[in-house]
């Protein structure tokens, strides 16, 4: 016999246990960025290597996008367009994250052309533009909920940086802010769709992995980076060096 059907706060409580058990805030190299222990070479570093994350968003949005299958649905998911990409008016989150690489001395020219990139972060970032684009929408709304639990880690974030370092401050650290609204408005709307939508344990399981997934790649993301900066320390031929 297949397993029963989880009710919606079963299946939400199962989200959030992978959440508590694999999220990166639980990351060594986020211990060290968020407690004060790592140089301003090493946060360059993570600035540098996290703008490809963040440029890669809108990419795996206008994808997901593009096979949604309702104006309702379509015009809730623009909305992360809009505030990746900006409307024109007002800068979104790609341009606001140079400010932070700004602040921390890397010119705009080299983080954009993606010279010191990492390769497993580029390797880590284009699966997750993969898999949004190959999975079905469901398992695709599912990856985004990583997103429940990152106002917690961007907070702490924010607070232990501004604490620990003198080379940043709010206006360096101000990508973060608007993120503490707008992560829990698209989490709000995902966790409602995949709630509603898994009507099988088979779907539910997939919504499972989808998230499992996500979490893994950003443990990957962090990885790359300990091993390349921090222990042993052995950045790959032509990435950033401090
Ligand atoms: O600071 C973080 O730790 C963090 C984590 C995540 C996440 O969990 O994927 C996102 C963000 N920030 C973020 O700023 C962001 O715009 C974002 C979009 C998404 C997504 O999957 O669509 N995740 C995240």
């Amino acid at each position: 016999m297949s397993a029963p059907l989880l009710t919606p706060a079963e299946l939400e409580a199962q989200l959030r246990a992978i959440g508590a058990e694999r999220y990166h805030n639980l990351h060594p190299f986020h211990r060290l960025l968020h407690g004060g222990k790592l140089s301003k070479g090493q946060v360059q570093a993570w600035a540098l290597n996290r703008y490809y994350y963040q440029a890669s968003i809108p990419a795996k949005d206008a994808s997901l996008l593009a096979r949604l299958p309702s104006t309702a649905l379509r015009r809730e998911w623009r909305r992360r367009l809009e505030d990746h990409d900006g409307d024109g008016t007002k800068p979104g989150g790609v341009e606001r994250w140079l400010v932070l690489t700004r602040g921390l001395g890397l010119e705009d020219e080299y983080v954009t052309s993606l010279r010191g990139l990492l390769p497993a972060t580029r390797f880590a970032v284009d699966a997750y533009v993969h898999f949004v684009r190959e999975r079905t929408v469901l398992e695709a709304v599912a990856s985004s909920l990583t997103e429940m639990f990152s106002p917690a880690i961007i907070s702490e974030r924010v607070s232990g940086m501004l604490r620990a370092y003198d080379f940043v401050d709010e206006a360096t650290l101000a990508y973060f802010t608007p993120r503490l609204t707008q992560a829990p408005q698209d989490v709000e709307f995902a966790l409602g769709y995949v709630t509603r939508e898994a009507r099988t344990r088979e779907e539910q399981e997939a919504v499972l992995g989808a998230l499992r997934f996500k979490c893994d790649l950003l443990w990957a993301q962090l990885d790359a980076l300990h091993h390349a900066y921090v222990s042993p320390g052995l950045p790959p031929p032509g990435a950033f060096v401090p």
